[in-house]
């Protein structure tokens, strides 16, 4: 059960200075990317860790072409978790993860998961790896998944999704490149650059990477819940690098997600599909009522009009009002993300709160319908509408399906239609929402000062990663989500992308906080 969220003002937790942006202008003073170094990097490069730091950075800017070739791999793959005829690909997708591990050293089991939810089709296994086992040294449970959306070249991509495609400017386009293939990669990355350099590795490493995550993480919650106090018992904090910057230049760490309820509208009435010239007039139509019936769902403002919804949001308090004017982000950002400026408000404020912080419904699709080019005029026989809300601190699972379940058969009913109509939630996932305030986020605000020359924004996030509420709990261990990919990536979309820089930096990044938690207080 979801708790109250704590809103804590995390942008003033660890800084006591205004970040500073850096932009694509200033000098570069290296190969990689750190052109800022202010008094706090300075203290952090005079550390104990400065030089192993150094070497270790070296080692992944000298790897650099082979990190890329080893997510060309991953990426060739279509991993897609959502398309049955997929499944064999997600599973070989799981063996090339465990593989490389087991070539770097690690130890690997791939655990099934059994049967998905309703269906005979196998789920594809977890990997659980571990690299390490020093009781002097601290454990660090990371998570990952190594499915992907679907993604085919006709979709408006302008190359083959999974074909990553490395352009001259840095780009690297291929689906999974962001999400979450890359990031996921970043770890594996971050042991052989050490192993390269001839650097202690600074913690154990727990590894935890599932197959199913774009489709609702199904098996997973029962295999955290039984291993939180045996194969996960060692980890003192749990990490997860699967979201994004807020824009293309700051980074951030990320203390909270929204949660996600995916639903099915079935409706049919007719045998068969039919001819519309024939039945057209004669026939209730299956499509027409859904139709009806999803529009009655939200507004053009995203205004959601099930009612019961918004009563459960958690009220605005007045330390998270002040929130939103110190986080980098503005509406041109956004508007280069969304690459249109036909956004539901016009200022950031309301924008973050919109994503971060209020329940949204979207309308995804038809199973069944017409959606080919050219004019088939057939009367589909029985039609599947696909939507989502997703879910904010207070608002819980089971209720917001009932309140769902209710509305929908009301307005079906009120249609007066002959044909019948059935909806269901297809996989729920809990929103989630931490405090900053410990001593994993302050060893990565130190590791993106050290790698990226600025102090990261705290920040929520609109998506959802149904499992970590799961690993905040069976652990009893704090989470953070450490970004590597930026907002223009494309996550889920056409033409995804990892900017070669995030990639590389990422991989930084992701060592060097390994090292900045060796070395953190307790607290
Ligand atoms: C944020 C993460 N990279 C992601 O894309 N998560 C998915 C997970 C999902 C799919 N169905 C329900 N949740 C998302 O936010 O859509
Ligand atoms: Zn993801
Ligand atoms: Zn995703």
């Amino acid at each position: 059960m979801p708790r109250t969220p704590l809103f804590l003002s995390p942008n003033r937790l660890l800084s006591s200075t205004k970040p500073r942006l850096q932009t694509r202008t200033q000098p570069e003073r290296a190969p990689s990317f750190r052109p800022y170094l202010t008094d706090a990097i300075r203290a952090h490069q005079a550390s104990k860790m400065a030089p192993q730091l150094d070497g270790y950075f070296q080692q992944v800017d000298t790897l650099s072409d082979s990190f890329i070739e080893r997510l060309r791999q991953a990426v060739a793959i279509p991993s897609v978790s959502s398309e049955a005829a997929r499944r064999p690909d997600v599973v070989r997708m799981g063996q090339f993860l465990a593989d490389e591990l087991i070539k770097l050293g690690a130890s690997v089991e791939l655990r099934p998961l059994g049967k998905q939810d309703g269906t005979d089709l196998d789920l594809p296994p977890v990997v659980l790896a571990r690299y390490g086992n020093d009781k002097k040294k601290r454990t660090i449970l990371v998570y990952g998944h190594y499915d992907v959306q679907p993604a085919e070249k006709s979709d408006g991509w302008d190359t083959e999704p999974f074909d990553l495609i490395v352009k001259e400017d840095g780009r690297m386009f291929g689906r999974g490149s962001t999400d979450d293939k890359g990031p996921v990669l970043g770890w594996l990355n971050a042991i052989e650059a050490h192993k390269a350099a001839g650097i202690d590795f600074p913690v154990n490493l727990l590894m935890c990477f599932e197959g199913m995550e774009e489709y609702g993480s199904d098996g997973l919650e029962d295999l955290i819940n039984q291993e939180g106090k045996k194969y996960f018992a060692d980890a003192d904090a749990v990490c997860i690098s699967d979201n994004y910057w807020l824009g293309t230049e700051k980074p951030c760490l990320t203390y909270g997600l929204r949660g996600c309820n995916y639903y099915s509208i079935e409706v049919w009435g007719p045998g068969a599909d039919l001819h519309s010239g024939v039945f057209g007039g004669t026939a209730q139509e299956p499509m027409t009522d859904l139709v009806r019936v999803m529009s009655s769902l939200v507004d053009t403002d995203g205004k959601i009009l099930i009612p019961g919804i918004a009563e459960q949001v958690a009220p605005i308090t007045a330390d998270e009002d002040g929130l939103y004017d110190n986080i980098a982000f503005t509406m041109d950002t956004l508007h280069e993300a969304l690459g249109s400026k036909t956004t539901i408000f016009q200022d950031k404020k309301p924008t973050l709160m919109a994503r971060w912080r209020y329940p949204s419904l979207s309308l995804h699709g038809v199973e069944g319908a017409f959606s080919a080019p050219g004019a088939k005029t057939v009367i589909p026989a029985k039609v599947i509408g696909k939507f989502s809300i997703r879910t904010v601190p207070n608002m819980e699972i089971d209720k917001t399906n009932e309140l769902v379940r209710l509305y929908v058969e009301d307005v079906f009913k009120k249609l007066g239609s002959k044909n019948s109509l059935k909806v269901y939630p297809q996989h729920c996932g809990n929103w989630w929402v931490a405090s900053p305030n410990h001593w994993n986020f302050s060893a990565a605000a130190k590791a993106t000062e050290r790698v990226w020359g600025v102090k990261p924004d705290f920040t929520r996030e609109g998506g959802s990663i149904p499992v970590t509420l799961t690993f905040e709990q069976a652990t009893g261990k704090n989470v953070l989500l450490l970004p590597m990919g930026s907002s223009t990536d494309g996550a889920h979309s056409i033409n995804e992308k990892l900017d070669k820089r995030n990639y590389i930096e990422g991989i930084k990044l992701l060592g060097a906080y390994l090292h900045y938690v060796a070395e953190e207080p307790m607290n």
